[in-house]
């Protein structure tokens, strides 16, 4: 053990990057997006790398972490996270609220916090014994490749903002262009997927719901279907359908559409587990959800009432470990694994890839990234790739990964002349309906 390297300094780094203005039921994404990077260095001059959402609090959360990780003994990883989730922080997180998009009720602070260390914990490790991390997860490497799918938004009209979104003027035709352009109908969100097909060879697209009446957005999901009949299709309107309509649109598209993403939520005293319950037993469509089973109490009470079939474990929510042992039960239990994302730089892609990488069984449903909004962006010097609707695992040891500190740098510069730095998706919906306010209950645009 004395030979083991010792973490000698952990630098946190708040950066941000460009997003185009996606909408959801929390309003539209800011011109930026913010995440935070947690970078290790161990006494033998190796260097771990994390990422994950980025908030003040979680900045504050990962200082006070700060004594127990400096100075620690990378072999004693599995003792120091222990530490880490036995900490008073832990005990004070609240469970997690359907109310995801809102900045203040996001619970997943030390959680959060935990998986940055935790994957650069790993990343380190990885380097020692010259493995990759899906290796170091319980169930080791079982693939080179992951499927992950083309999520897809509608996008609003930028111009009708003074924030600085990117035009993509300058780029050729195609995604890197579409990307920045307004996209509010089923014939913009297919122009979309033709193009996210030719640059990524997508099979497998989501579209994000909660935006406009259900009735629009299930049209938007037959028209993807009908322009690529061979594709698996879902859409995700963050339980802002009523049981009622939830039920009428899962009928209408049962047998088409592989799963329905938290098609509703806690209504009228009953709860998101029970009303999906209720949605599965009424439809026979397939339920995954990032809403409602992000900890292992949820997980547990969402599976006693059979409420889910594919517990989308955010390696960002449940730390790399633990979403692998999710997705070791779901392989034992007869549930199939996927991944939730947020906007995100390519270390987190990074860490998805490793997740997939290690998933044990072959019921995967493809994995989410928002990467293809960032894509160019990158944080690494050669980021993991998607071709053919794969997420290439990154070859060589650790996550796969090499920084590129002048990026790294300039992201970090970006941040601090932000003045807004947490994640606020109001703001730019105010521009679009006065005085606009969040409601879980209804799409953004209905009002
Ligand atoms: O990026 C978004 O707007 C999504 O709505 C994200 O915030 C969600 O957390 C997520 O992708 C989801 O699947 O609910
Ligand atoms: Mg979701």
């Amino acid at each position: 053990m004395s030979d083991s390297p010792v973490i000698k300094s952990m630098r946190i780094v708040p950066v941000a990057g460009y997003d185009s203005m996606l909408l959801n039921i929390g309003g539209a994404h800011n011109c930026y997006f913010t995440r935070i990077i947690v970078i290790l260095t161990d006494s033998a001059g190796h260097t771990g790398v994390g990422e994950t959402p980025c908030h003040a609090s979680t900045l504050q959360l990962l200082e006070q972490f700060r004594p127990l990780i400096e100075g620690s003994s990378l072999l004693r990883l599995n003792a120091t996270l222990s530490q880490l989730f036995s900490s008073e922080a832990r005990q004070q997180q609240t469970s997690h609220t359907n109310d995801i998009h809102i900045p203040q009720m996001n619970p997943e602070k030390f959680y959060n916090a935990a998986a940055a260390i935790e994957a650069a914990l790993l990343d380190l490790q990885g380097k020692l014994f010259n493995l990759p991390v899906a290796d170091l997860l319980a169930s080791g490497k079982q693939r080179d490749r992951i499927p992950v799918l083309g999520y897809l938004f509608y996008i609003a009209d930028r111009k009708r903002t003074n924030m600085h979104y990117q035009s993509g003027e300058h780029e050729q035709d195609g995604w890197f262009r579409l990307r920045h352009e307004t996209a509010m109908d089923s014939d913009a969100v297919v122009r979309l997927a033709e193009a996210a097909v030719e640059q990524y060879g997508f099979r497998d697209f989501k579209l994000k719901g909660g935006v406009q009446a259900g009735e629009v957005e299930v049209a938007t999901v037959e028209a993807l279907l009908a322009r690529f009949p061979e594709a698996r299709v879902t859409v995700d309107p963050n339980a802002s359908w009523s049981l009622e309509e939830a039920i009428r649109f899962g009928k209408q598209l049962a047998g088409k559409v592989p799963y329905l993403e938290d098609p509703c939520g806690a209504e009228q005293g009953y709860s998101g587990r029970e009303t999906l319950a209720e949605f599965r037993r009424a439809t026979g469509v397939p339920v995954a959800t990032n809403m409602i089973a992000n900890d292992w109490r949820q997980l547990h009470h969402a599976l006693q009432l059979n409420a889910i079939d594919i517990p989308l474990a955010d390696p960002h929510f449940w730390t790399m470990r633990n979403a692998n042992v999710v997705a070791q039960l779901c392989n034992e239990w007869g549930l199939t694994t996927g991944c939730h994302s947020n906007n995100h730089f390519d270390i987190s892609l990074a860490m998805v890839a490793h997740l997939g990488a290690a998933a044990p069984g072959d019921r995967q449903t493809a994995f989410d990234t928002h990467w293809i909004w960032q894509d160019g962006q990158q944080l690494t010097r050669q980021p993991p790739q998607i071709r053919d609707g794969y997420l290439e695992l990154p070859p060589g040891p650790g996550l796969g990964i090499e920084l590129d500190m002048d990026r790294i740098e300039q992201a970090h510069a970006i941040y601090n002349a932000l003045p807004d730095k947490n994640r606020n998706d109001a703001l730019g919906m105010q521009f679009l309906i006065d005085n606009w306010r969040y409601d879980a209950k209804r799409p953004s645009l209905v009002r």
